[in-house]
């Protein structure tokens, strides 16, 4: 068991910086997930923990223990691979007693260790099995057991369950956050997908091009995005540039940028947002936290608008709704007789004041 520290890291691969000024704090015991799209640097951040790429700049320690250099073998981390990387050839149980045999341990602590190891991820049944004549979801329990019968004192996962069908991820989600608290072992979890990341988190950190742009829970990262790149790569959002018209300690009042008429609305204050006086801005709010109402009651934030389309999703139903310029994306549940959303029917939306954020745009495209 260990707690993680990152500090102020930087790794070049010659001209290209693969991560950038990355401070991260990983307690003891956590599951603390990378997220972000392909080739935002979350793989090459796991390897430099893991001692397969020394940093170009900065730290890197497990509790008080600099590791910034020290070599993999010596790490005592366990690290699960994207395409497992067994040894097809090899049975179950010398798989997972490889990192043992490899350590000098005892034959007789190693079928002790093997055999435990294999009951808890549920394949004590498959120890003379060849990993070749294994499903795609027991291999993963095999290099999964195999990370963990060294008892590492940390836990790293890439990509681990995305050779899996979405059925089996589901099965394996659940068996991997069971093992981590079984283990009570502080774990990094590298993916690219958000549903995996929200579900399975106690805290995410957010890349995008080397850099780490939000680490919070996943409630955090959901309800309060930093930015309009975390806003819109987790989760649906609705982005609407905006300029700021008047600040005052309770709220702020906003203009959208649209060719339109005007449309103001009131933002929230939220506390963090009295820094926000320069470059551009969006308001944000996610689909299901708008309504959809048949009559205006003399409130703020509400529109008038027009249904563009509807879309049936089962449990909720998307409805896109055209204010002015802008068009809203607003999820409902599936609560509403049929055929009351339809397409040109006349609404009106309202936007709650405190569902509504004041962020900053940093990837230059807030309109879609
Ligand atoms: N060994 C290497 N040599 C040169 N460039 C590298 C090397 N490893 C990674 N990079 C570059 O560093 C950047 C970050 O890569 P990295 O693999 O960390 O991203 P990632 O977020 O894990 O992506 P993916 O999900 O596709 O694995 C990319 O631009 C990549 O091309």
């Amino acid at each position: 068991m260990a707690s993680i520290q990152i500090e102020n890291v930087q790794k070049a691969f010659g001209k290209t910086i693969a991560v950038n000024h990355l401070n991260l704090d990983i307690k003891d015991g956590e599951f603390f997930t990378f997220l972000g799209p392909s080739g935002c640097g979350k793989t090459t951040t796991l390897r430099m923990i893991a001692g397969f790429y020394y940093p170009t700049k900065g730290v890197v320690r497990f509790g008080e223990r600099d590791m910034t250099r020290v070599p993999p073998e010596k790490r005592n981390t366990g690290m699960v691979f994207q395409n497992y990387a067994l040894f097809p050839h090899m049975t179950v149980f010398e798989n997972v007693a490889f990192g043992l045999r490899v350590r000098k341990v005892s034959a007789a602590d190693v079928k002790g260790k093997v055999l435990e190891v294999l009951r808890k991820v549920r394949l004590e049944n498959y120890s003379n099995r060849q990993v070749s004549q294994l499903s795609g979801g027991q291999q993963q329990r095999v290099a999964l057991a195999r990370a963990l019968v060294i008892e590492p004192e940390i836990l790293l996962l890439d990509e681990p369950l995305s050779n899996l069908d979405a059925k089996l991820r589901d099965e394996m989600r659940a068996e991997i956050l069971r093992l981590q608290r079984d283990y009570k072992i502080t774990t990094i979890y590298v993916t690219h997908d958000q549903a995996e990341a929200l579900s399975m988190s106690d805290r995410i950190a957010v890349f995008n091009y080397g850099v780490c742009h939000q680490v919070g829970t996943p409630a955090e990262i959901y309800n309060q995005p930093a930015n309009d790149f975390v806003a819109s790569f987790i989760g649906e959002i609705n982005l609407l540039p905006v300029q700021v018209n008047r600040v005052e300690q309770e709220n702020i009042a906003v203009t959208l940028k649209n060719d339109g008429e005007p449309v103001k609305l009131i933002v929230h204050n939220h506390a963090n947002e009295g820094e926000l006086n320069k470059g551009d801005l969006a308001v944000s709010i996610r689909p299901e936290a708008i309504r959809i109402l048949d009559t205006a009651e003399d409130q703020t934030n509400v529109l008038k608008g027009k249904i563009e389309a509807v879309q049936f999703f089962g449990s909720i139903v998307n409805v896109l709704v055209q204010v002015g310029h802008v068009t809203l994306r607003v999820d409902v549940l599936n609560t509403h007789e049929f055929g009351y959303f339809y397409q040109g029917k006349d609404v009106y939306v309202e936007l709650p004041e405190k569902q509504l954020r004041l962020i900053p745009v940093i990837s230059g495209d807030a309109n879609d």
